[in-house]
Parts: C-alpha cells; structure tokens; sequence
C-alpha cells in the first residue's frame, strides 16, 4: 500500500513511474509537465512508440465513443507534447482522423487510476516495456530512480483506501449560528484526506430522523465567499439550520471540486470562462459529471451511530447513495444560497444537467440564503 502511495506522490511531482502487470510492464509520465524532452525520454526507455492514455469521458470530447473506461491513442514520433496535451486537456481538439484508439492494458488502466487517486488531470502518456530494454529499466527502479508498483496493488489501494476511517481527535468550537457545535475529526486509512463531522447540539435530544448535511469542501466559496457558487451560503445556513432544528450532524467532506480537487476546478472554471458549462468544463478535462462518492460520508455516520436522518441537499444523488448505503433518508430539505449574477449560469446547469432541485431558486420564489420551509418527501 505503502508503495502507491509514492507512486502517487512521485506522479504529483511530475516524475515517471513503473506499473508491473501481467500483461506488460508500463512506464507512465503524467499529462501534468509532460513536455518534449519527457516523450523521448519515455520512448527511449520503454523501447515502444508511446501511447496516450485517457478516460472514456476525454475521448467523448474528441468526438469518439468507447465502452472501455480507459483508452490509449497511439502516439507517433512526429507528435509533439504539444499536440498530446491538447488531445487529453484542450478544449477544441481533434485526433487525426487516421489514429484509432485502443483498449488500455492493466498498467495503464492502473496508471490513470493512481492519476484520480492524486488530482491530477486523468491522463498520462505511457510506454509498454520492451524486452529489449527491460534490464535498462529495472537498473532504475533498483537503483531507486524510478519507482515501481504493482497494477494489482493499485486495484486494491484503489477499492479500500477510504475505508476505515480513524477518528483522531475532536474538540468544542461554538459557531456564531450554533453554540453548541463539537468538530470530530476523522482519517482516511491511507492518511490522505481528513474530513470533519461538526456534531451540533446533545445526540440525546436530536430527533428520531437527525437532521444532516453532507457538505462537499469548497474553498473558493466557503471561505472566500465566491460568488460563482452558492456553497459558502448553504454551508452557514446548514448550520443555522441543524441548530434551529435541535441539533444535527454536518459532514465537511474533503471533496473540492465535486472530487476533481481545487487545482483541477481552477482548470474548469477557465474552461467555463471560455462558455462550457460546469458538467462539460469536467468532461474536457476527462472527468465524469461527478466524480464524488459517498462511502466516507456512510462510514462518518456509521461511527457516529446515525441511521436515519432528514437531508439537507438539493441533490437527487446524495439520496440515492444514502439509501444504496442503508442510511433511511425521512425527509429532504432544501438548502439554498442566494443567486447572483456570477451564479446563475452554475446553478442552472445543475439543475438541468445533474437534476438538482433548484427551480424554485431559479425562477426567483424562494427567499435566497435560506433553508426552505419545505417538507418535500426523498425522490426516489
Ligand atoms: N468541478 C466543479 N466543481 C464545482 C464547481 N462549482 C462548485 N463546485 C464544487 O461542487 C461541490 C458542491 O458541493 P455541495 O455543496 O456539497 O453540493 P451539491 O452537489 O451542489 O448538492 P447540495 O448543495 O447538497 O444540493 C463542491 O465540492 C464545490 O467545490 C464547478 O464549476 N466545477
Ligand atoms: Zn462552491
């Protein structure tokens, strides 16, 4: 485990790493400072014509469907990391119409794996080890100046790595909209993200469905106060709200960005700039419509012995993942902040490319900053 851990650390860094699998080794070099030098770097040492590796969601921007998650399009000699980074990050970008994509092998499929894992944009240009330079290459990793990682370690990284939350420490911190509120802190097993469950009010006296908000971390807008989204305003009117109500849970969730980091939503909000919208800024940049799930968010809950709950969100899915994970969602409740003129656009494409239920938002009959008075019944 250990070992993918800095397979992933050396990939933030921009270095080149080796993915064993049974099929063929692969040398990886991330799309993130992927130049000139590094392409012929990586096809010297790999001994094969470079691929470039991305995600079905990439390939969709280029024009091309495919059913494998993870695809690579041959690169040739003359491509220059110019044009590569173009293909997997660009948002106008067209693969010449004679280069046909193919399936990715495990290394691969691994290698972009640890790419997600990381934050970083999910694309990589990778190299299948040749016989011929297979002594080369394993002179490097034994001499430390590559790392090498198992595709089956990273598969197994990759399914458990969330699970096992370990609560480090808590304290009393009262908040302007709720005295009474405890910060619960908890690990993830690898040490990698920490996400904090803000416990307001006594647990004995919460009602039977305790209220609960499942808040996905927002720098620019929860502490910024970004106009561009409404997040900063929901989160202190959740609070508010837990409180008004008895008391609650409020999960932060180290999920920036829908899952996709801050670094990468910087990235997609230029694309936004430039006329996509938020769901299509993600797609070129080979993300999903949202790449969050909720398996830490049931694991907090669990620990904190909450099984049914009333919901805070205008999000169809957090409901479903609450139901799929067995917490009973009693009630949803609408969480609004105010709309501006910054916003409008984000949350109009919530509401029509991710099914929020933000009408009343929209059309300008909900009070903004508030929680809604509504007792809507849970989609389902
Ligand atoms: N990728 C991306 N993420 C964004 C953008 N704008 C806001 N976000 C992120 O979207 C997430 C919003 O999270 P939440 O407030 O939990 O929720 P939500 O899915 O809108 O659902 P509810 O607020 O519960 O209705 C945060 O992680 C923000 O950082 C954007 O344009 N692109
Ligand atoms: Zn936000």
């Amino acid at each position: 485990m250990r070992q993918v851990e800095r397979a992933i650390f050396d990939l933030r860094r921009g270095l080149p790493v080796l993915v064993r699998a049974a099929n063929s080794d692969v040398l990886v070099h991330p799309l993130e400072g992927c130049d000139d030098e590094a392409l012929a770097a990586l096809h010297a040492l790999s001994g094969n014509e470079p691929a470039l590796a991305v995600t079905r969601h990439r390939l969709a921007r280029l024009g091309l469907d495919t059913a494998d998650r993870i695809v690579r399009i041959p690169l040739d000699p003359a491509d220059t990391a110019e044009e590569v980074v173009a293909w997997a990050s660009a948002e106008k970008s067209a693969l010449p119409p004679e280069i046909t994509p193919q399936s990715a092998n495990e290394g691969t499929v691994a290698a972009l794996d640890m790419m997600r894992i990381g934050l970083l944009i999910p694309a990589a240009v990778v190299g299948d080890v040749s016989d011929a330079q297979r002594a080369r290459v394993e002179t490097l990793v034994a001499d430390g100046s590559i790392l090498a990682v198992a595709a089956e370690q990273v598969d197994a990284y990759a399914e458990t790595r969330s699970n096992f939350l370990k609560r480090t420490s808590d304290a009393e911190i009262p908040l302007s909209h709720a005295e009474r509120a405890r910060f619960v802190m908890f690990r993830e097993a690898d040490g990698m993200r920490e996400h904090i469950a803000i416990v307001i009010g006594d647990p004995n006296d919460w009602s039977d469905a305790v209220p609960v908000r499942l808040h996905s971390a927002c720098l620019t807008g929860d502490l910024f106060g970004s106009l561009r989204c409404d997040c900063g305003e929901q989160l202190r009117e959740s609070v508010r709200a837990i409180d008004e109500r008895g008391g609650g849970v409020l999960l932060y969730l180290a999920q920036e960005g829908r899952g996709i980091g801050l670094a990468n939503k910087l990235r997609a909000y230029t694309l936004q700039d430039g006329g996509l919208d938020t769901v299509d800024a993600d797609h070129v940049l080979g993300f999903g419509d949202d790449e969050r799930t909720y398996g830490v968010a049931l694991e907090m809950l669990e620990q904190l012995e909450i099984e049914r709950i009333e919901l805070l969100t205008n999000n169809p899915e957090k409901i479903a993942a609450m139901d799929q994970g067995g917490v009973e969602v009693v009630n949803r409740r609408g969480i609004y902040g105010k709309l501006t003129k910054q916003n409008r656009r984000y949350l109009d494409a919530k509401a029509k490319r991710a099914g929020h239920w933000l009408e009343d938002v929209l059309n300008g009959s909900e009070e903004a900053g508030r929680v809604t008075a509504l007792q809507r019944p849970a989609a389902r």
